[in-house]
Protein backbone atom coordinates (compact mmCIF):
# COMPACT_ATOMS: atom_id res chain seq x y z
CA UNK A 1 0.00 0.00 0.00
CA UNK A 2 1.25 3.90 -0.81
CA UNK A 3 2.08 5.49 2.57
CA UNK A 4 0.58 8.57 2.64
CA UNK A 5 3.64 10.16 5.11
CA UNK A 6 6.74 8.46 3.89
CA UNK A 7 9.18 11.04 4.94
CA UNK A 8 11.19 8.33 6.88
CA UNK A 9 11.81 6.50 4.64
CA UNK A 10 12.97 8.76 2.44
CA UNK A 11 14.90 9.99 4.74
CA UNK A 12 16.33 7.05 5.36
CA UNK A 13 17.56 5.88 1.57
CA UNK A 14 18.86 9.54 1.29
CA UNK A 15 16.05 11.02 -1.18
CA UNK A 16 15.12 14.60 -0.67
CA UNK A 17 12.69 15.37 2.28
CA UNK A 18 10.42 19.03 2.69
CA UNK A 19 11.11 18.70 6.25
CA UNK A 20 13.18 16.20 8.64
CA UNK A 21 10.95 13.21 10.02
CA UNK A 22 10.38 12.45 13.98
CA UNK A 23 9.45 9.78 15.67
CA UNK A 24 10.74 8.62 19.85
CA UNK A 25 12.20 5.60 20.85
CA UNK A 26 9.72 4.32 23.08
CA UNK A 27 7.29 6.53 22.34
CA UNK A 28 4.69 3.85 22.58
CA UNK A 29 4.08 3.29 26.44
CA UNK A 30 3.93 4.98 29.78
CA UNK A 31 4.31 8.79 29.05
CA UNK A 32 0.77 8.58 27.79
CA UNK A 33 -2.18 8.11 29.88
CA UNK A 34 -4.33 6.12 27.04
CA UNK A 35 -1.47 3.85 27.26
CA UNK A 36 -1.82 3.29 31.15
CA UNK A 37 -5.70 3.04 30.62
CA UNK A 38 -5.29 0.40 28.21
CA UNK A 39 -2.50 -1.69 30.71
CA UNK A 40 -4.37 -0.81 34.02
CA UNK A 41 -7.12 -3.15 32.59
CA UNK A 42 -4.49 -6.22 31.92
CA UNK A 43 -2.93 -8.45 34.04
CA UNK A 44 0.93 -7.23 33.10
CA UNK A 45 2.78 -6.21 30.43
CA UNK A 46 2.98 -9.48 28.85
CA UNK A 47 -0.65 -9.61 28.14
CA UNK A 48 -0.21 -6.41 25.88
CA UNK A 49 2.75 -7.79 24.44
CA UNK A 50 1.14 -10.98 23.22
CA UNK A 51 -2.23 -9.68 22.55
CA UNK A 52 -2.14 -8.78 18.91
CA UNK A 53 -5.34 -6.08 19.08
CA UNK A 54 -4.03 -4.44 22.05
CA UNK A 55 -0.27 -4.21 20.92
CA UNK A 56 -1.73 -2.52 17.89
CA UNK A 57 -4.06 0.07 19.47
CA UNK A 58 -0.80 1.45 21.88
CA UNK A 59 1.22 1.24 18.60
CA UNK A 60 -1.27 3.64 17.08
CA UNK A 61 -1.51 5.56 19.84
CA UNK A 62 1.48 8.14 19.58
CA UNK A 63 0.73 8.56 15.88
CA UNK A 64 -2.79 10.06 17.09
CA UNK A 65 -1.99 11.56 19.93
CA UNK A 66 2.00 13.17 19.49
CA UNK A 67 1.61 13.26 15.47
CA UNK A 68 4.94 11.32 15.20
CA UNK A 69 6.10 10.42 11.60
CA UNK A 70 6.52 6.62 12.65
CA UNK A 71 4.96 4.10 14.64
CA UNK A 72 7.39 1.33 16.27
CA UNK A 73 5.59 -2.16 16.79
CA UNK A 74 4.67 -2.59 20.31
CA UNK A 75 6.58 -5.54 21.70
CA UNK A 76 10.17 -5.94 23.66
CA UNK A 77 13.70 -7.36 22.47
CA UNK A 78 12.74 -9.81 25.40
CA UNK A 79 10.32 -11.77 23.09
CA UNK A 80 13.46 -13.26 21.39
CA UNK A 81 14.76 -14.93 24.32
CA UNK A 82 11.40 -16.36 25.48
CA UNK A 83 11.29 -17.65 21.77
CA UNK A 84 14.30 -19.07 22.53
CA UNK A 85 13.35 -21.22 25.54
CA UNK A 86 14.31 -18.49 28.39
CA UNK A 87 11.34 -16.91 29.65
CA UNK A 88 10.76 -13.56 31.33
CA UNK A 89 8.67 -11.78 33.58
CA UNK A 90 8.40 -7.86 33.99
CA UNK A 91 8.36 -6.93 37.86
CA UNK A 92 6.51 -3.47 38.12
CA UNK A 93 8.79 -0.62 38.30
CA UNK A 94 11.70 -2.84 38.37
CA UNK A 95 12.05 -4.27 34.90
CA UNK A 96 12.57 -7.14 33.01
CA UNK A 97 13.87 -10.81 35.29
CA UNK A 98 14.69 -13.99 33.93
CA UNK A 99 14.04 -16.69 36.46
CA UNK A 100 16.13 -19.25 34.66
CA UNK A 101 19.24 -17.73 33.12
CA UNK A 102 21.78 -19.36 30.73
CA UNK A 103 25.50 -20.60 31.43
CA UNK A 104 26.52 -23.39 31.14
CA UNK A 105 27.13 -25.69 28.03
CA UNK A 106 23.87 -27.61 28.89
CA UNK A 107 22.27 -24.41 29.12
CA UNK A 108 23.21 -22.97 25.56
CA UNK A 109 22.53 -26.45 24.35
CA UNK A 110 18.90 -26.10 25.89
CA UNK A 111 18.17 -22.89 24.09
CA UNK A 112 16.27 -23.44 20.81
CA UNK A 113 16.60 -21.34 17.40
CA UNK A 114 13.84 -20.37 17.18
CA UNK A 115 11.16 -20.30 14.53
CA UNK A 116 9.31 -17.27 14.20
CA UNK A 117 5.30 -18.21 12.68
CA UNK A 118 5.32 -20.70 15.87
CA UNK A 119 6.84 -18.96 18.56
CA UNK A 120 6.66 -15.73 17.66
CA UNK A 121 3.57 -15.43 15.78
CA UNK A 122 1.55 -12.53 18.00
CA UNK A 123 4.47 -10.12 17.32
CA UNK A 124 3.72 -10.58 13.16
CA UNK A 125 0.07 -11.19 13.94
CA UNK A 126 0.40 -7.21 16.07
CA UNK A 127 2.62 -6.14 12.56
CA UNK A 128 -0.35 -7.36 10.32
CA UNK A 129 -3.11 -5.74 12.14
CA UNK A 130 -1.11 -2.60 12.88
CA UNK A 131 -1.11 -1.97 9.24
CA UNK A 132 -4.44 -2.64 8.64
CA UNK A 133 -5.20 -0.22 10.92
CA UNK A 134 -2.72 2.38 9.99
CA UNK A 135 -3.78 2.03 6.58
CA UNK A 136 -0.57 3.90 4.97
CA UNK A 137 -0.75 6.87 7.64
CA UNK A 138 2.99 6.62 8.03
CA UNK A 139 5.48 3.82 7.94
CA UNK A 140 5.79 1.47 10.53
CA UNK A 141 8.75 0.44 12.20
CA UNK A 142 10.06 -3.34 13.35
CA UNK A 143 12.70 -3.87 15.68
CA UNK A 144 14.86 -6.59 17.40
CA UNK A 145 17.37 -6.45 19.97
CA UNK A 146 21.27 -6.76 18.71
CA UNK A 147 22.64 -10.31 19.66
CA UNK A 148 25.23 -9.34 22.28
CA UNK A 149 22.27 -7.45 24.90
CA UNK A 150 19.99 -10.21 24.27
CA UNK A 151 23.46 -12.20 25.51
CA UNK A 152 23.66 -9.71 28.36
CA UNK A 153 19.67 -10.50 29.31
CA UNK A 154 20.50 -14.14 29.39
CA UNK A 155 23.14 -14.79 31.41
CA UNK A 156 22.72 -11.96 33.50
CA UNK A 157 18.98 -13.11 34.67
CA UNK A 158 17.94 -9.31 34.73
CA UNK A 159 19.18 -5.54 34.16
CA UNK A 160 22.38 -4.48 36.05
CA UNK A 161 24.62 -1.48 35.72
CA UNK A 162 27.71 -3.69 34.85
CA UNK A 163 26.53 -6.87 33.54
CA UNK A 164 29.80 -8.46 34.80
CA UNK A 165 28.24 -12.11 34.96
CA UNK A 166 27.56 -11.24 30.78
CA UNK A 167 31.08 -10.18 30.35
CA UNK A 168 32.71 -12.76 32.43
CA UNK A 169 31.25 -15.83 30.27
CA UNK A 170 32.70 -14.04 27.30
CA UNK A 171 36.33 -14.50 29.06
CA UNK A 172 36.09 -17.61 30.58
CA UNK A 173 33.97 -19.28 27.95
CA UNK A 174 34.76 -17.49 24.59
CA UNK A 175 33.47 -20.47 22.10
CA UNK A 176 31.02 -21.29 24.16
CA UNK A 177 29.39 -17.08 24.28
CA UNK A 178 29.75 -17.95 20.58
CA UNK A 179 27.41 -21.12 20.20
CA UNK A 180 24.43 -18.61 22.08
CA UNK A 181 25.43 -15.29 20.42
CA UNK A 182 25.12 -17.85 17.09
CA UNK A 183 21.66 -19.27 18.15
CA UNK A 184 20.36 -15.66 19.00
CA UNK A 185 21.38 -14.44 15.24
CA UNK A 186 19.96 -17.10 13.67
CA UNK A 187 16.69 -16.44 15.22
CA UNK A 188 16.96 -12.93 15.35
CA UNK A 189 17.51 -12.99 11.01
CA UNK A 190 14.38 -15.19 10.72
CA UNK A 191 12.47 -13.17 13.12
CA UNK A 192 13.17 -9.61 11.56
CA UNK A 193 12.49 -11.39 7.71
CA UNK A 194 9.14 -12.57 8.64
CA UNK A 195 8.47 -8.49 10.24
CA UNK A 196 9.37 -7.66 6.94
CA UNK A 197 6.55 -10.39 5.64
CA UNK A 198 4.71 -9.13 7.96
CA UNK A 199 4.49 -5.30 6.78
CA UNK A 200 7.69 -3.55 8.58
CA UNK A 201 8.73 -0.93 6.36
CA UNK A 202 11.93 -0.12 8.55
CA UNK A 203 13.90 -2.32 10.89
CA UNK A 204 15.68 -1.20 14.09
CA UNK A 205 18.25 -3.05 15.62
CA UNK A 206 18.84 -1.92 19.59
CA UNK A 207 22.35 -2.69 21.21
CA UNK A 208 21.06 -1.11 24.05
CA UNK A 209 24.24 -2.60 26.20
CA UNK A 210 26.87 -1.92 23.71
CA UNK A 211 28.48 0.81 25.82
CA UNK A 212 29.96 -1.39 28.44
CA UNK A 213 31.85 -4.09 26.13
CA UNK A 214 36.00 -3.03 25.37
CA UNK A 215 36.61 -2.35 21.33
CA UNK A 216 37.92 -5.59 21.05
CA UNK A 217 35.47 -7.97 22.66
CA UNK A 218 32.85 -5.52 20.90
CA UNK A 219 33.99 -6.09 17.48
CA UNK A 220 34.40 -9.98 18.30
CA UNK A 221 30.67 -10.32 20.18
CA UNK A 222 28.72 -7.57 18.91
CA UNK A 223 29.33 -6.33 15.59
CA UNK A 224 29.85 -9.21 13.79
CA UNK A 225 26.60 -10.57 13.88
CA UNK A 226 25.23 -6.96 13.59
CA UNK A 227 26.79 -7.16 10.49
CA UNK A 228 25.53 -10.13 9.23
CA UNK A 229 22.25 -9.71 10.22
CA UNK A 230 22.06 -6.22 8.38
CA UNK A 231 23.43 -8.29 5.36
CA UNK A 232 20.56 -11.13 5.66
CA UNK A 233 18.11 -7.91 5.44
CA UNK A 234 18.85 -6.14 1.89
CA UNK A 235 14.94 -5.00 1.11
CA UNK A 236 14.14 -2.89 3.74
CA UNK A 237 16.03 0.36 5.51
CA UNK A 238 17.96 -0.60 8.76
CA UNK A 239 18.53 1.38 11.56
CA UNK A 240 21.44 0.24 14.11
CA UNK A 241 21.28 2.48 17.35
CA UNK A 242 24.60 0.80 19.62
CA UNK A 243 23.95 3.29 22.60
CA UNK A 244 28.05 3.51 23.65
CA UNK A 245 29.27 2.20 20.97
CA UNK A 246 31.40 5.60 19.92
CA UNK A 247 34.60 3.35 19.72
CA UNK A 248 33.53 1.56 16.66
CA UNK A 249 31.69 4.18 14.50
CA UNK A 250 34.55 3.52 11.92
CA UNK A 251 33.84 -0.25 11.93
CA UNK A 252 29.57 1.10 11.73
CA UNK A 253 30.73 3.25 8.36
CA UNK A 254 30.87 -0.36 7.29
CA UNK A 255 27.49 -1.80 7.65
CA UNK A 256 25.18 -2.79 4.87
CA UNK A 257 22.50 -0.61 6.78
CA UNK A 258 21.08 3.22 5.96
CA UNK A 259 20.48 4.49 9.32
CA UNK A 260 23.17 5.19 12.65
CA UNK A 261 21.12 5.88 15.77
CA UNK A 262 23.22 8.05 17.75
CA UNK A 263 22.99 8.19 22.01
CA UNK A 264 23.15 11.95 23.49
CA UNK A 265 26.83 11.41 24.08
CA UNK A 266 28.07 11.37 20.79
CA UNK A 267 29.28 14.47 18.81
CA UNK A 268 27.40 14.43 15.68
CA UNK A 269 29.92 16.49 13.79
CA UNK A 270 32.63 13.87 14.52
CA UNK A 271 29.89 10.94 14.09
CA UNK A 272 29.23 12.34 10.76
CA UNK A 273 32.81 12.57 9.72
CA UNK A 274 33.65 9.40 10.44
CA UNK A 275 30.39 7.78 9.08
CA UNK A 276 30.77 9.46 5.67
CA UNK A 277 27.90 11.20 3.48
CA UNK A 278 26.49 7.65 2.65
CA UNK A 279 24.36 7.23 5.76
CA UNK A 280 21.46 8.74 7.48
CA UNK A 281 21.95 9.75 11.73
CA UNK A 282 19.50 9.36 14.07
CA UNK A 283 18.94 11.31 16.63
CA UNK A 284 20.19 12.12 19.35
CA UNK A 285 18.35 14.96 21.85
CA UNK A 286 19.36 14.10 25.50
CA UNK A 287 15.38 12.86 26.76
CA UNK A 288 16.31 14.89 29.79
CA UNK A 289 16.48 18.29 27.72
CA UNK A 290 12.43 17.40 27.46
CA UNK A 291 12.43 18.04 31.53
CA UNK A 292 12.79 21.82 30.49
CA UNK A 293 10.22 24.82 30.15
CA UNK A 294 8.73 25.04 26.81
CA UNK A 295 10.89 27.67 25.70
CA UNK A 296 14.43 25.05 26.86
CA UNK A 297 12.78 22.21 24.76
CA UNK A 298 12.61 24.70 22.11
CA UNK A 299 16.00 25.74 22.32
CA UNK A 300 17.44 22.59 22.57
CA UNK A 301 15.41 20.93 19.50
CA UNK A 302 16.72 23.60 17.53
CA UNK A 303 20.23 23.19 18.89
CA UNK A 304 20.18 19.50 17.53
CA UNK A 305 18.43 20.20 14.44
CA UNK A 306 21.38 22.88 13.59
CA UNK A 307 23.73 20.54 14.52
CA UNK A 308 22.56 17.82 12.20
CA UNK A 309 22.54 20.13 9.51
CA UNK A 310 18.75 18.96 7.73
CA UNK A 311 20.11 16.27 5.08
CA UNK A 312 20.46 12.79 5.63
CA UNK A 313 18.50 13.26 9.39
CA UNK A 314 15.91 11.83 11.33
CA UNK A 315 14.81 13.55 14.60
CA UNK A 316 14.59 11.35 17.89
CA UNK A 317 16.38 11.71 21.43
CA UNK A 318 19.36 9.81 22.34
CA UNK A 319 17.62 7.13 23.51
CA UNK A 320 13.94 6.08 24.82
CA UNK A 321 11.69 8.71 26.38
CA UNK A 322 11.74 8.89 29.89
CA UNK A 323 7.93 7.53 31.50
CA UNK A 324 7.79 10.55 33.81
CA UNK A 325 8.17 12.84 30.91
CA UNK A 326 5.02 15.52 30.27
CA UNK A 327 3.66 14.43 26.99
CA UNK A 328 2.90 17.88 26.23
CA UNK A 329 7.11 18.82 26.29
CA UNK A 330 7.00 15.65 23.80
CA UNK A 331 4.81 17.22 21.54
CA UNK A 332 6.78 20.63 21.77
CA UNK A 333 10.08 18.91 20.48
CA UNK A 334 7.82 17.30 17.76
CA UNK A 335 6.31 20.48 16.77
CA UNK A 336 9.98 22.10 16.87
CA UNK A 337 11.39 19.40 14.75
CA UNK A 338 8.65 20.03 12.46
CA UNK A 339 8.46 23.91 11.93
CA UNK A 340 11.95 24.61 12.46
CA UNK A 341 13.62 21.89 9.86
CA UNK A 342 11.13 23.16 6.63
CA UNK A 343 13.15 23.57 3.92
C1 LIG B 1 16.76 -2.79 26.69
C2 LIG B 1 15.38 -2.83 26.08
C3 LIG B 1 14.23 -3.50 26.63
N1 LIG B 1 13.19 -3.29 25.73
C4 LIG B 1 13.60 -2.53 24.68
C5 LIG B 1 14.99 -2.25 24.86
C6 LIG B 1 15.86 -1.53 23.87
C7 LIG B 1 15.67 -0.07 23.91
C8 LIG B 1 16.31 0.60 25.09
O1 LIG B 1 17.52 0.50 25.24
O2 LIG B 1 15.56 1.26 25.82
C9 LIG B 1 12.82 -2.11 23.51
C10 LIG B 1 11.41 -1.77 23.66
N2 LIG B 1 10.56 -2.00 24.71
C11 LIG B 1 9.32 -1.53 24.42
C12 LIG B 1 9.33 -1.04 23.10
C13 LIG B 1 8.01 -0.62 22.43
C14 LIG B 1 7.96 0.29 21.37
C15 LIG B 1 8.36 1.71 21.66
O3 LIG B 1 9.57 2.02 21.58
O4 LIG B 1 7.49 2.56 21.87
C16 LIG B 1 10.64 -1.15 22.63
C17 LIG B 1 11.22 -0.73 21.29
C18 LIG B 1 8.14 -1.56 25.29
C19 LIG B 1 8.33 -1.59 26.77
N3 LIG B 1 9.18 -2.38 27.49
C20 LIG B 1 9.02 -2.18 28.82
C21 LIG B 1 7.99 -1.22 29.01
C22 LIG B 1 7.43 -0.75 30.35
C23 LIG B 1 6.54 -1.80 30.90
C24 LIG B 1 5.20 -1.28 31.40
O5 LIG B 1 4.30 -1.00 30.60
O6 LIG B 1 5.06 -1.19 32.61
C25 LIG B 1 7.55 -0.85 27.72
C26 LIG B 1 6.45 0.11 27.37
C27 LIG B 1 9.75 -2.87 29.91
C28 LIG B 1 11.19 -3.11 29.73
N4 LIG B 1 11.80 -3.74 28.66
C29 LIG B 1 13.17 -3.75 28.84
C30 LIG B 1 13.43 -3.17 30.10
C31 LIG B 1 14.81 -2.98 30.70
C32 LIG B 1 12.20 -2.79 30.67
C33 LIG B 1 11.94 -2.19 32.03
C34 LIG B 1 12.41 -0.79 32.13
C35 LIG B 1 11.64 0.14 31.22
O7 LIG B 1 10.44 0.21 31.32
O8 LIG B 1 12.30 0.78 30.38
C36 LIG B 1 14.15 -4.30 27.87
Amino acid sequence: MQLKNDLLLRAALGQPTERTPVWLMRQAGRILPEYRAVRERLSGFKELVETPELAAEVTIQPVDLLDVDAAIIFSDILVVPEAMGCTYEMIEKRGPIFPKTVKTAADVDSMRVANPHEHLNYVLEAIKVTKRELNGRVPLIGFAGAPWTIFAYMVEGSGSKTFSQARKMLYEAPELSHTLLRKITDTTIAYLQAQVEAGADLIQIFDSWAGILPPAHYKEFSYRYISEICKALPNVPVTVFAKGAFFSLADFAQLDCQVIGLDWNMNVQETRQIIGGNKTLQGNLDPCALYNDFAGVERETKKMLDAFGGDRHIANLGHGVYPDTDPEKVKCFIQTVKEYSQR
